[in-house]
């Protein structure tokens, strides 16, 4: 069974990916000069929360979206409410209002929480690689009850087979609660299914990590790495791309230790943990607690976050403790 929310979501996401690409072949890749509150990411991230924005609103009236974006920025400047919605218009075919646009993008300042259904869109993610031409992520997940039951993730420089740089890029990873986990790449209507690596020793694996060290310790990652026998080298990639990579088996592990104090969005993690867990994996946070979306905006019960193929799961988690220890860091 496919529900009208997995349709509505892949519309969304495929309609926000084309304007990413539109934005980083005109702007990222033409403009010399950008003005600092005019960045192309800047430009990209509130076309892409808009086009999603409007796409839920066609079929669910009464949707509700918790974003990344709200349209302060836009308000302020009117070249930039000016910029967005030429994007939005050319990329919809349509011809909405710059009020009509902002309006669009606040309806991603809803507070989440433990209860109803509700939207979570990080319109780009992964703005640091975006910017590099590497790898991003348009990721839209929705919740129930506190719960994320349907994800989707479009990542349009992201290789099709396995890390083959060579072959052709643009994917989408869909997850359902219930339903297992497909990619669909883009041109293609059809949903193949994916399944986590059946890799059970982790000499054998690989890691995946953010590619910015300031966003996870690559310190703490290689240490634990170390404790894990794993020889090859990190795979070091931005955005959710990395849940998508777990899902399909290309890498066994990702490992996420932000700094000390830093909570994590629920857009940041809402739709790839879920596909992972539909692909057949385990997703939880540094202490072994699953992700717990119900607390609003932000991840406030977790800190840090790990996916694995779940049969090296166990083995993972004891690393992380030692290494921890080692480091005396209080476990809970
Ligand atoms: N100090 C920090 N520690 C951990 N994550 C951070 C961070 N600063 C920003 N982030 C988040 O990390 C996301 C990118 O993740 P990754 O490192 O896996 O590519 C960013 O999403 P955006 O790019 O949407 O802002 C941002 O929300
Ligand atoms: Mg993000």
């Amino acid at each position: 069974m496919v529900s009208k929310e997995r349709e509505v979501a892949i519309e969304a996401v495929l309609k926000a990916c084309k304007v990413c690409q539109k934005v980083f072949n005109t702007l990222v890749k033409g403009e010399t000069v950008i003005k600092a509150d005019e960045s192309p990411v800047t430009i990209g991230d509130f076309a892409s929360q808009a086009i999603v924005s409007i796409t839920l609103k066609k079929y669910f009236p009464d949707f509700k979206l918790v974003g990344e974006e709200n349209s302060q920025a836009l308000k302020e400047s009117e070249s930039l409410r000016k910029r967005v919605t030429g994007l939005v218009n050319s990329t919809l075919e349509t011809n909405y209002s710059e009020e009509e646009i902002m309006k669009a993008i606040d309806r991603g300042t809803f507070e989440g929480g433990s209860t109803g259904n509700f939207w979570v869109i990080d319109p780009i993610d992964g703005t640091k690689g975006f910017l590099r031409g590497g790898q991003y992520a348009v990721c839209l997940g929705y919740t129930v009850n506190g719960e994320v039951t349907l994800g989707v993730l479009g990542c349009p420089n992201l290789p099709c087979n396995d890390m083959d740089e060579d072959g052709p890029k643009g994917c989408l990873f869909i997850g359902e609660k219930g339903y297992g986990a497909f990619q669909r790449n883009f041109g293609s209507e059809e949903d193949i299914p994916i399944h986590v690596s059946s890799i059970d020793d982790s000499a054998k694996a690989k890691f995946c990590e953010s590619f910015e060290a300031g966003h996870s310790s690559h310190k703490d990652s290689a240490e634990i790495a170390k404790l894990l026998n794993i020889s090859l080298p990190p795979i070091r990639i931005d955005s959710q791309c990395k849940y998508g990579i777990i899902a399909r088996g290309n890498a066994q592990v990702y490992l996420r230790f932000p700094r000390e104090g830093y909570i994590e969005n629920t857009w940041d993690h809402a739709a790839g943990s879920l596909i992972v867990k539909e692909a057949g994996g385990i997703v939880c946070d540094m202490f072994g607690k699953p992700l717990d979306f119900s607390q609003g905006r932000k991840l406030s019960n977790n800190k840090g976050v790990i996916a694995t193929n779940g049969i090296i799961h166990s083995q993972v988690m004891n690393a992380i403790k030692s290494v921890f220890k080692l480091n005396n860091v209080l476990l809970g």
